[in-house]
């Protein structure tokens, strides 16, 4: 089966056309700003199917074929996701209109997070907001956070029931996720994506207080104070720049105080979050990295896990980040307590295998014909 994938991110849209499991064609528009890709309509005689990653799915725990009908229900999600919610859905409409007789599936990062256990999902909040206005954790990421599971437990050659993983996804936005039997079993995003680490452009956790006094004693507006808090805050608001972390350790590099800061809270919550997830797991047999920040800032990611209470020097941390931008397997010494792992995240195979394994289930055929005749 050929699926073409396709990837909205807070800020860039990936595309890929997956054959058989493996991407024939990748790429990246950067600065993505919510309209049809040119040549979508050009595909429809190459693929099979459309996969699309949509952030939020609310309780859903499977793919689904898109109708106008469950994109409307998912617009309802719009407010827990209100950076993604909008590019993934306007990204699943441009294919369905340029590709009329292709299924269109939408894959969720929340899914990997449906059955997390009632201790973990529930905010100690009054019963009425968890009930009337389904305020729970939902967690995100779940499609890169799935896709690196299995690849380690392929690369330590041992099944995935038997594992327990932290997992960190470290791109424009990151989050922090343990994995045991290829479960989430706890994860640091929230009802948003604004919840947990700081990311590039948002603030991560807060104290709840601090968005009330800023609207009832600073006379800020609740949509400056999100907008401060999704696109002014994190990397960005600590150090001045851009939130790129290359442009933040370019600043570092060059003696900026608040770009060092930026860094040190930045890898400090970070370390926080894996100690956080580590109390979460019966046992831990791996610290996985995955997301660009990942795979391309290895000098970091020794920085990051060498003071992570995990057992590894700073000197071993460094030797093992030596492999350089790109690399990825096992980054720790062999005399390592917990191996770290550095996974090249690739939501692209994962879109591709849930698509294709719901559409090549037989008892599904005839519903996804009616399913994309109908919408
Ligand atoms: N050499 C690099 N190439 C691309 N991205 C990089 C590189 N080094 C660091 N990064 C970081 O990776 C982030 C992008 O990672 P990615 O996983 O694609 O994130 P997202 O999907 O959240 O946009 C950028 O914000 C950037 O800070
Ligand atoms: C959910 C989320 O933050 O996604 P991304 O990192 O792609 O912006
Ligand atoms: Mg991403």
């Amino acid at each position: 089966m050929r699926v073409l994938t396709l990837n909205p991110g807070s800020s860039s849209l990936k595309l890929a056309l997956v054959r058989d499991g493996a991407a024939e064609m990748t790429s990246t528009l950067d600065k993505w700003d919510g309209s049809a890709p040119p040549g979508l309509a050009e595909f429809a005689a190459a693929i099979d199917a459309v996969a699309v990653r949509i952030v939020h799915g609310g309780n859903r725990a499977e793919p689904v074929v898109l109708t106008e009908r469950a994109l409307a229900e998912l617009e309802e999600l719009t407010p827990y996701a209100a950076l993604h919610q909008p590019r993934s859905l306007a990204i699943a409409r441009h294919a369905m209109a340029a590709l009329p007789r292709v299924p269109v599936v939408g894959c969720f990062d929340t899914a990997f997070h449906a059955d997390l256990p009632a201790r973990a999902s529930t905010y100690a909040v009054p019963a009425a907001w968890r009930r009337e206005h389904g305020i729970r954790r939902y967690g995100f990421h779940g499609l890169s956070v799935a896709y690196a599971t299995a690849w380690t437990a392929r690369l330590l050659g041992r099944p995935v029931a038997q594992l327990g993983m932290v997992c960190c996804h470290l791109g424009a936005g990151v989050s922090v996720t343990a994995v045991e039997g290829g479960r989430s079993v706890d994860t640091s995003m929230g009802l948003t994506p604004l919840d947990g680490v700081p990311m590039a452009t948002r603030s991560g956790a807060i104290d709840p207080a601090i968005p009330l006094y800023l609207v009832r004693r600073a006379g800020m507006s609740p949509a400056d104070v999100e907008r401060a808090l999704q696109q002014e805050s994190g990397l960005a608001g600590l150090s001045g720049t851009s939130g790129d972390i290359r442009d933040v350790l370019a600043a570092r590099a060059l003696g900026d105080p608040d770009a060092r800061l930026a860094v040190e809270v930045y890898l400090h919550r970070l370390r926080r979050e894996i100690a956080a997830a580590v109390v979460s797991l019966s046992h831990v047999d791996a610290v996985v990295l995955t997301g660009g920040v990942a795979e391309h800032q290895p000098d970091l990611m020794a920085e990051l896990v060498a003071g992570a209470g995990l057992g590894l020097s700073h000197a071993s941390a460094r030797r093992a980040a030596a492999g350089g931008d790109g690399a990825e397997g096992v980054i720790s010494p062999p005399d390592a307590p917990v191996p770290v792992v550095v996974v090249t995240s690739r939501e692209d195979l994962e879109l591709a295998s849930q698509t294709e394994h719901l559409l090549g289930s037989t008892s599904e055929a005839g519903r996804v014909r009616q399913a994309t005749e109908d919408r």
